[in-house]
Formats: C-alpha cells, sequence, structure tokens
C-alpha cells in the first residue's frame, strides 16, 4: 500500500468479534424450545458472516423460509439479551485496534448485523467512543454486497471510498467493497464454508492474522 488509508472500516462478525459462541446460545435456546438437539457448532460457526437467515437454515433445514422467517426475530433477540457473553476478540484485534489508535487512524464498523445489535457488540467491547463510524445492515434499505453501506460510512468520516480500506471475511465485503471502489482485505481468520475460498474473491490483499493489516500500511 503506497499511502495510508484515511480511515479502516472494519466487517464486525468474523473479522473483529468472534460471536458464534453467544449466536449459537441464541440458536439452541431457539432449538430446544422447539424440543430440538443443540445445533451443530462448527457448521453453525462456518455461516455466522453470512447472517441470521444462514445460521436458521443450519439450525432448521427442514423448515421452509417462511417458517425459519418468522423465527428470525425471535432468534435475534434471544442473541441481543447476550451479546458480548461469550464473544471475544479475534487474536490480534486489540493489538492492530490500538495500532490503528496511536496511528491517529480512525476506524469504523460497516456490518449486515442489526445497528442496535451490533452497538451492543461494540458498547460490550468498550469501543463506544473509539469506533468512529458505525453501519448496520437495517441503518439503510440496502447491505453488503450493495455498497451503499461502505459509501454510508465514508459520508460520515468525509472521506472517499477510494481512501479507506475495509476488511472482512466473506465474499459479500469484498464484493461490496468493490463496488464502492475501496481497497479490501479478505479475513481468512473469520468464517468460512467449505470450499470458500478467499483467494478467488479478488481483494486487493488477503490477510491470514489481524495482524497482517496493520503490515499492510505503509
Ligand atoms: O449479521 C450478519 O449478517 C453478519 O455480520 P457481519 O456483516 O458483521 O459479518
Ligand atoms: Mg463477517
Amino acid at each position: 500500500m503506497a499511502q495510508a488509508p484515511a480511515a479502516v472500516l472494519f466487517d464486525l462478525d468474523g473479522t473483529l468479534v468472534d460471536s458464534a459462541p453467544d449466536l449459537a446460545r441464541a440458536t439452541n435456546r431457539l432449538l430446544a424450545e422447539h424440543g430440538r438437539p443443540p445445533v451443530d457448532y462448527a457448521r453453525l460457526r462456518s455461516v455466522v458472516s453470512k447472517g441470521g437467515r444462514a445460521m436458521l437454515a443450519v439450525a432448521f433445514p427442514d423448515l421452509d423460509e417462511a417458517a425459519r422467517e418468522a423465527l428470525l426475530p425471535v432468534f435475534l433477540r434471544y442473541y441481543g439479551e447476550g451479546l458480548a457473553v461469550e464473544s471475544v476478540l479475534f487474536d490480534g484485534v486489540d493489538a492492530l485496534l490500538a495500532g490503528l489508535d496511536a496511528r491517529g487512524l480512525r476506524w469504523g464498523i460497516v456490518t449486515n448485523k442489526p445497528e442496535g445489535l451490533a452497538r451492543g457488540v461494540v458498547d460490550g467491547f468498550g469501543w463506544r467512543t473509539r469506533c468512529a463510524v458505525l453501519v448496520g445492515g437495517d441503518t439503510l434499505p440496502t447491505r453488503k454486497p450493495d455498497p451503499g453501506t461502505l459509501l454510508h460510512a465514508c459520508a460520515a468520516l468525509g472521506i472517499d471510498a477510494a481512501d479507506a480500506l475495509y476488511v472482512g471475511d466473506d465474499l459479500r465485503d469484498v464484493q461490496a467493497a468493490r463496488a464502492a471502489g475501496m481497497p479490501c482485505v479478505a479475513a481468512l481468520w473469520g468464517y468460512r464454508e467449505d470450499g470458500d475460498d478467499p483467494h478467488r474473491w479478488e481483494a486487493e490483499h488477503v490477510a491470514a492474522h489481524a495482524g497482517d493489516v496493520l503490515g499492510l500500511l505503509p
């Protein structure tokens, strides 16, 4: 990277926060209420960055879409009751964010998680005053892979998309960044299903560890 970005934007689940344990607890509460055994954790974990609908498809594969859609608000409510209980930061994230702060580089979050829940996670990790912008999946009518939420974050920061850097663990993160004209990093430490190959997503950078992102900056 020739020039330092004006700000670094992050995806939340699978990039900054390993939220799978809290999401699994909400899933299992819902399953138990329906008289079902707990979810296959590894399978659930692999789709966390694909959102609540994908998680419910793993947990209730026999239900049709309409029946799963009806479960979504309950699932999100259960998750909302314990957002930062068992969730942890991925290795190196703390040092990465501290490194950005030390360089005076603003950072923010653009997630598909509903904004209210994302705010709860941000508060849970004590980031409220450090996180310069937070855009959720319901902040606008569109969400990733649409570039709108990334562009919205840039407008809030008063910067051009081309001058920011986005870090995300899912194909739709890279698609959103590319559509926004924003350089991006595919995070290999996040959630992936078998067969997902981030090296084929055409991100400008691929990082194996959160600490590698600082190394990309000049
Ligand atoms: O909740 C989701 O849809 C996934 O969240 P993410 O965009 O932070 O990975
Ligand atoms: Mg993600």
